[in-house]
């Protein structure tokens, strides 16, 4: 029994952080990927009673006897809901990743190891299994990753039960109906929940059901863009933890709870006009124009929003500081604190200009890409190539 599962990642238009806090946030699902192909033993075949976990990018290997896992951990937590993982677990999985000597470099790779171990032995037990991990999004930097991620290893351990009802003779990449969506997405989440401790949701969501979506409280409206939206992707390369910038955002909340309570807000205002703005007809280049414009105000203004909840960094403001001499806008996009910036390229900006501003900000350091926004969601695939 094997397949494979891949889903994207994804940028956030407007509204992180405060989504957390109950705003509303836009987010689009971007043309990079994390693949998970899973092999699971079944009882006919031989195997070595390992469960094995390859992070092929980042050349890691990790492996587990299932004996092992199972002294650690409760096992197949079926039917739904799916399990939170509790305490005691954490704990449990904490140790098995200790045992498998993560070089210190990649530290923070051990919370997305434990949350393999932990949806993989909530929906398939103990039984032997390899998963290859590859992906071509950057980690830790604003786009995703530990959605991806969580969504990828929930689709492909789903695809391989009995919950889901998938085409298993079917070539190539295929989708899972809006129920099973569902459970996917909802698996995720509890992946994210072990990785950024208090998620809103919204990324999983993205990846798992990709398109460009509203989301508020848990809630996802699809969003139709009646505009071309090209957005370049400037990723500082400063590292940085989505889980600290959270808790650091709540912290600043309790400290003042009505001064942020007033940013929250203003932040849904901004989230709510945006998802307006790229919905609204623009039958021609005048409209078009008229409306990027106030998403650049937009952009301009939710940014200052994220720098008053403390989640800006100086390699972001030297970002916004180059695109501006160009009269470009941008914003940091997922947590921030280093990560990835936003910048909006209007459709009838010359490609000298957007030539310009990538060299410009790779002299910096900094590294550009522009991605396709709003593609399909998680799919997987039965066949060996697809
Ligand atoms: N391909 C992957 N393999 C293993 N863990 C991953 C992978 N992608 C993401 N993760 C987990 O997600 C963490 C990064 O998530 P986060 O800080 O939320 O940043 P982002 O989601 O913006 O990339 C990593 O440190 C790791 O624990
Ligand atoms: C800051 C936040 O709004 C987005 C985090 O995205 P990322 O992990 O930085 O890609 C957190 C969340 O919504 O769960
Ligand atoms: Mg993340």
């Amino acid at each position: 029994m094997e397949v494979r599962a891949r889903a994207p990642g994804k940028i956030i238009l407007s509204g992180e952080h405060a989504v957390v806090h109950g705003s509303a946030a836009v987010a689009a699902s971007i043309d990079l990927y994390t693949e998970v192909f899973l092999k699971i033993s079944t009882d006919s075949e031989r195997s070595d009673g390992l469960l094995k976990l390859h992070l092929k990018d980042l050349g890691l290997q990790f492996s587990w006897p299932t004996e092992k896992i199972k002294e650690a951990l409760p096992g197949p937590c079926i039917p739904l809901p799916p399990p939170t993982c509790s305490l005691e677990s954490m704990k449990s999985l904490a140790s098995l990743v200790e045992d498998q000597n993560i070089p210190e470099a990649n530290f923070g790779l051990a919370t997305g190891v434990s949350t393999f171990l932990w949806l993989y032995t909530s929906v398939h037990g103990f039984k032997p299994a390899t998963a290859v991990v590859t992906s071509s999004l950057p980690l830790g930097a604003g786009l995703g990753s530990s959605a991806a991620f969580c969504v990828a290893v929930s689709a492909s351990l789903l695809a391989l039960s009995d919950l889901v009802n998938l085409d298993q003779n079917k070539k190539g990449w295929q989708s899972f109906q809006e129920n099973e969506l569902e459970l996917v997405n909802k698996w995720a989440f509890e992946g994210e929940k072990m990785i950024h401790g208090k998620p809103s949701g919204i990324d999983n969501t993205v990846s798992t059901f990709g398109n460009m979506i509203m989301f508020k409280s848990g809630q996802l409206t699809l969003i139709k863009p009646s505009m071309p939206l090209k957005m370049l992707i400037t990723n500082t390369k400063v590292g940085r933890n989505t889980k600290a910038l959270v808790a650091s955002v709540s912290e600043r909340t309790m400290r003042h709870p009505e001064a942020m309570a007033s940013v929250f807000t203003a932040v849904d205002s901004i989230s709510k006009e945006l998802s307006t703005i790229v919905q609204s007809p623009a039958p021609d280049d005048l409209t078009v124009t008229e409306n990027e414009d106030k998403l650049h105000e937009l952009m301009e203004m939710n940014q200052g929003l994220l720098q008053s909840m403390g989640v800006s960094h100086t390699t972001i403001e030297t970002v916004l500081r180059t695109t501006l001499k160009y009269k470009l806008a941008s914003k940091l996009t997922g947590a921030g604190g280093g990560g990835c910036v936003l910048t909006l390229l209007p459709a009838l900006l010359a490609g000298t200009i957007v030539n310009k501003v990538i060299a410009e900000l790779e002299s910096c350091g900094f590294q550009c890409l522009i991605a396709e926004i709003g593609g399909k969601g998680v799919e997987v695939s039965f066949s060996s190539s697809s």
